[in-house]
This record gives C-alpha cells, structure tokens and sequence, in this order.
C-alpha cells in the first residue's frame, strides 16, 4: 500500500510537528502510511527580505499574501503529490470554504493526495485560488490567525480512516460520529472513585448488553445535545426501539 501523501503550503512549517511527532498521525508517519511534507512560500522569494506578503489593493488594514511564492510553492507540492501518477485535490482553507463534517472527512479520505494551503495575514490574492485551488473548506464558522490548526484538524481526522492508522483494537467504523451519533460516556479504573461509581452493565461482561446500553446512551445525549443529528441519520430498527424507550422513561 502506497503512503498517503498530503502536502503543506505554510510560512510555519514547524507547527506540523504537532501532526508528524505525535499520536495517530506521527504513528501513521512512523509506520509509512502516511507522508508528510510542507514547502514554505518564503524559500520561493527572490528579495533579500524574502517577502510573502503586501498591502492590499483598495486599501484596508492588514497584509494579503504574494501570488508568485504561493504559485511556485504550491507548484512544487503538487509535483510531490502527483509523484507515481496519483490524483491531487488542492484545498485552500478558510471561513469562505465548505464546512467539514465527518461525511466531508470520508470523502476527502477516500480522494487521492492532498495539497493543503494554510494562509497568513489577511489572505491570499484571489488569482491563487481562481487559478490553483480546486476546493475551499472551512472547520468551522470561525476566523483564526493562520490557516495551519485548520489544515491539521482536516489531517487529523482524515488520519484516523486510513486502514491500519487506528490500532487493531480501535475502530474508526465504531466511531459515535461514523453512526451519525454523539459518543457514549467512557469509564476506566477505578470502579469508584470520590464517591461515584462505574454503572454496574459495564462490569457484567455481557458485552450485547454493554452494547446496547452504550448505543442507548448515544442516542439519549444525541437527542438530548443534538436532535438536527437524529433528523438526519436512517435508525435503525434497533436505534428506533431504543429511542422509544428512552421516550417512555423521560415521561415518567
Ligand atoms: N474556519 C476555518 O477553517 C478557518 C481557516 C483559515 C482561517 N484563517 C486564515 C485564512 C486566511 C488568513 C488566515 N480562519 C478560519
């Protein structure tokens, strides 16, 4: 199985690390299911400052980034990215973009490489996104001061689909947000702690009771912190019985 390649468009190469030297991603790195790399706009300047950024035209407050290191940087990281034939999408992210979700995490997981443009300042030109992004995406509505957290939110969640990115004993399939649902409480040792203890089906050992209570409870908070979710999820036989009972006991 050929590394998933995502490349990175930023000024600050070294906040990647926080993807490449930790966790899932640094262990899907370490394991060579996924490559990483970021070509920095700055190394593609030619004055003595190595300047990405100027005054925007029509005046305004702030700095809007240079479209000639954008264009040789994103140049040289799609040409990684294409290395071996594969497909490329590049993705510029910002507010104006499509809102990710984990449907949006699934697609982009199951598209080819990536190029990701983290931007400065108050933006790229428009001539870099006219000529060069093929899709904007946004984590959230939200401005934040670079386009790096963004990127690697987007990384990190696409990470975790990767077959054998997750350890054997996870799952991404499981995932409350795979079903559509909000996640289930969690507990670990110890079976009491300051007065509160585990609730009791979780230390039966009937593991379709254990399921069904965890399903049960997904559903409840579901219902409870999210109801535009449940509208928009097919339930299941099972989730709908479930939902029923839950109904019943909040009536009486
Ligand atoms: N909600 C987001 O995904 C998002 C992305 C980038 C950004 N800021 C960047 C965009 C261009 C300059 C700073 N803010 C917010």
């Amino acid at each position: 199985m050929t590394a998933r390649r995502i490349a990175l468009v930023s000024i600050f190469p070294e906040m990647f690390a926080a993807l490449t030297d930790y966790g899932i991603s640094g262990r899907a790195v370490k394991d060579g299911l996924l490559e990483v790399r970021c070509w920095n706009p700055r190394d593609f300047t030619s004055d003595r400052h190595r300047t990405v950024d100027d005054r925007p035209y029509g005046g305004g407050p702030g700095m809007v980034m240079l479209a000639e290191p954008l264009y040789q940087a994103l140049g040289a990281a799609r040409a990684w990215a294409e290395e071996g034939g594969e497909a490329v999408r590049s993705i510029y992210l910002s507010p104006q973009g499509r809102q990710l979700d984990q449907g949006g995490v699934e697609e982009l997981s199951a598209a080819g490489n990536l190029v990701l443009l983290a931007g400065r300042y108050e933006g790229i030109d428009e001539r870099i996104v006219e000529t060069l992004i093929d899709e904007e995406w946004s984590i959230g509505d939200y401005v934040l001061s670079g386009g790096e957290l963004a990127a690697m939110v987007m990384v990190d969640a696409i990470t975790r689909l990767i077959p054998g990115a997750l350890g054997h004993d996870q799952s991404a399939v499981e995932d409350s947000f795979a079903q559509g649902l909000l996640d289930c409480p969690h507990y670990t040792r110890p079976e009491e702690y300051r007065g509160r203890s585990v609730p009791e089906v979780l230390l039966s050992g009937n593991h379709e009771k254990i399921r069904r209570w965890r399903l049960k409870q997904a559903l409840a908070r579901t219902r409870q912190r999210r109801p535009d979710l449940l509208e928009r999820i097919e339930l299941t036989d099972e989730q709908g019985a479930l939902l029923d009972e839950i109904r019943h006991e909040l009536e009486s």
